[in-house]
């Protein structure tokens, strides 16, 4: 076992959060291993001004850091799931999945009204081709206008007047110490979250032997069932975090339910459907909800997205 560990993750407020709270569960379970940080600037960080969908490319938040973990200067990387790609590079892995926080979206409504009651035509401020898609589809004249910028930014936006709301996920909010700030959640009944969204995803080199021991005291196993369903989705489906598709695994009864929704822009076409499965079955299950869902019309939607 090594005595040091270096942990590398993005710069941003939440990353750095992640990439704590990762070590302190490591130093918490073995008090001789000193644990370092080092933050590595990502595409994702430099890209400021337009959605990510726009930009193309999948794994923006995540490949520098990948570089460093394949060339050997860090010896593990704190990333949100959810900016995972479906496939990682060769001789990397996920090492270990940490318990999900709340996995689910919120609204923030500049006067804490409730969905239900937001006035015809109220502008709601998310990029997210997903949340927009799911919002379109509960209340088609809602107009979904574009918002980026960090926690901080985007809160601010909001309380300039520009949008009636915004939607973000519960687990950075939570995590940044402002869940105060949320107005209301919706679960997947409403809103299917992103694959992974509220897990930590732990990154390695594939057969670290220096790793094993802290890998098996982070990883949470109904977690990483979940989670591993919903990437088999996601693999199956060749998606990302900036295309509308959204799949969310629980747990009721010792069953997995996985929940899937592709849809389109204007929330018009919308394909949303749930499989179950037991815990060993999750990624032939996973695979088998991303082909239903694109058989009964989940294709033709992406097809018509005309995403670089
Ligand atoms: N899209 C960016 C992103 N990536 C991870 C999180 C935090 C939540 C999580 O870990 O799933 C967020 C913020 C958000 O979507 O509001």
């Amino acid at each position: 076992m090594k005595s040091n560990i270096c942990i590398g993750t993005r710069g941003s407020t939440l990353a750095l959060w992640q990439a704590n709270h990762v070590k302190q569960s490591i130093e918490k379970a073995f008090p001789a291993i000193r644990v370092d940080i080092k933050i590595i600037k990502t595409t994702g960080d430099r890209i400021t001004d337009r959605p990510l969908a726009m930009v193309g490319g999948k794994g923006l938040f995540v490949k520098e850091i990948e570089t460093a973990l394949i060339e050997g200067s860090i010896d593990l990387a704190v990333h949100s799931m959810k900016d995972m790609p479906g496939e990682l590079p060769e001789g990397l892995v996920i090492g270990a999945i940490p318990e999900r926080a709340n996995p689910f979206d919120v609204l923030i409504s500049a006067q804490g009204t409730l969905f239900k009651n937001y006035p015809q035509g109220a502008v709601i401020g998310t990029s997210s081709l997903r949340r927009g898609s799911q919002l379109k589809h509960m209340r088609p004249d809602l107009e979904i206008k574009s918002i980026r910028g960090n926690l901080n930014t985007r809160l601010k936006k909001l309380k300039s007047g520009e949008y009636a709301a915004i939607v973000l996920a519960a687990a950075g909010l939570e995590r940044l110490g402002q869940g105060s700030e949320i107005t209301e959640y919706l679960t997947e009944t409403d809103m299917v979250p992103a694959v992974g969204q509220g897990a930590l995803c732990i990154e390695t080199r594939e057969n670290d032997p220096d790793m094993a021991d802290v890998l098996s005291t982070l990883d949470h196993d109904p977690t990483r069932i979940c989670v591993t369903g919903e990437r088999a989705f996601l693999k199956e489906i060749e998606g990302s975090c900036h295309i509308p598709v959204a799949c969310f695994g629980k747990i009721r009864d010792s069953r997995i339910l996985l929940t899937a929704v592709v849809a389109s822009e204007d929330g018009e076409s919308f394909i949303k459907e749930t499989i179950e499965s037991t815990p060993e079955q999750v990624v032939e299950k996973g695979r088998e909800l991303a082909k239903l869902v694109l058989d009964k019309g989940g294709q033709r939607i992406l097809e018509a997205l005309n995403i670089p």
